[in-house]
């Protein structure tokens, strides 16, 4: 797992001298994120220099549309996720108003001080500084001046389309997990503390871990889903729920999550669970009976199917 630097006063800018970065958010760490990082190995691999990536804490969307955003991974998620793709170093810029606020060619300065990379990789679409005002050329004519290279790749497609977070988080939001990890290229999961729900999954004959997601963490689209939840590093098919229970008017959590032949007390408990096949909508039902027998029913797919 390479090294990862906050940077803050303490934060030796000497580092990045030479280095090869991938610069960006990398939401999800896709599979054109992993292309652009890989090429930054490539080109620390051809100077001698470090590879590293170059990304943010918070993720800028965050400080600007909080409202409205819908993200892969958690920052430490992403900045972990980041950190095991092969690069020596990872640097994460803290994403402050004041950062924020800079006008691009300030942004590469306080980015950089007198610490010149040499090699930059990111995609056609990089923008940064201030309202986002800095393009490409930008950035090409400022390194230009200092010795630095910019490959400014085409982005990654796949079945004929670019490669983005924003595509991804729009693939969830319809529930299609299988094309979601398509373009991910790596399984999609999210993660809870297991809460306290209104206690009555386990007399329906089905208990559920209960987890309440942040708005901002709530990616996937309503329904029922087939997953696997992990509990303590070990790996169990799942039956979940996503989005408050219909049928209850006191419904408690955000998701529900039935953990397949796992028994035993997990409140409190951080467990991750990857969704892989939508099932069906969530449904406001009649009655009891009809809810237990329909999850039953999805229950029994899980078991049979994954
Ligand atoms: C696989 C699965 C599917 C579910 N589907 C629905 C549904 O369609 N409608 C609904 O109101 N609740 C649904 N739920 C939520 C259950 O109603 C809830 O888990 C149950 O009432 C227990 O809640 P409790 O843990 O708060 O006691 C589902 C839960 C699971 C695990
Ligand atoms: N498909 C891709 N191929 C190559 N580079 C990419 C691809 N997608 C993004 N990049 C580049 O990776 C870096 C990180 O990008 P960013 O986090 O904005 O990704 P994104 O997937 O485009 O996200 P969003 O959809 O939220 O804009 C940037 O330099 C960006 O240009």
């Amino acid at each position: 797992m390479a090294k990862v630097y906050r940077v803050n006063e303490a934060f030796d800018h000497g580092l990045l001298s030479g280095a090869s970065c991938a610069f960006g958010v990398f939401d999800g760490v896709h599979r054109g994120h992993r292309f652009l990082i890989d090429e930054a190995k490539k080109t620390a691999a051809e100077c001698g220099g470090p590879s590293a990536v170059l990304t943010f804490d918070i993720d800028p969307d965050e400080r600007f549309h909080a409202d409205r955003l819908k993200k892969l991974m958690t920052n430490e998620r992403r900045i972990e996720a980041l950190a095991q793709t092969g690069v020596d170093f990872v640097a994460v810029l803290p994403f402050t108003p004041a950062f924020a606020a800079q006008a691009p060619l300030d942004f590469l300065a306080t980015t950089f001080g007198e610490s010149f990379p040499a090699a930059l990789h990111v995609g056609c679409d990089f923008h940064f500084g201030a309202k986002a005002a800095g393009q490409v050329d930008d950035l090409r004519a400022w390194a230009d001046e200092r010795g630095v290279r910019i490959f400014a790749h085409d982005l990654k497609s796949a079945f004929d389309k670019p490669i983005t977070a924003t595509r991804i988080r729009l693939l969830l939001a319809e529930g299609r997990c299988e094309d979601a990890v398509e373009l991910l290229g790596h399984p999609y999961a999210f993660e809870g503390v297991v809460a306290q729900g209104r206690g009555e999954g386990s007399d329906m004959g089905f208990c559920t871990a209960n987890i309440e997601l942040a708005p901002m963490m709530r990616a996937l689209g309503e329904g029922v889903y087939a997953a696997w939840a992990t509990v303590s590093g070990v790996r169990y098919k799942a039956a979940m729920s996503m989005g408050t229970a219909p049928t209850f008017a006191e419904a408690t959590a955000t998701s529900e999550v039935h953990i397949l032949d796992f028994e035993g007390s997990i409140y409190g408990e951080t467990i991750a669970v990857e969704p892989v096949h939508y099932l069906r909508p969530m449904v406001e039902f009649d009655s009891v009976e009809s809810l237990i027998a329909e999850v039953q029913a999805n229950i029994a797919w899980v078991r049979e199917n994954l």
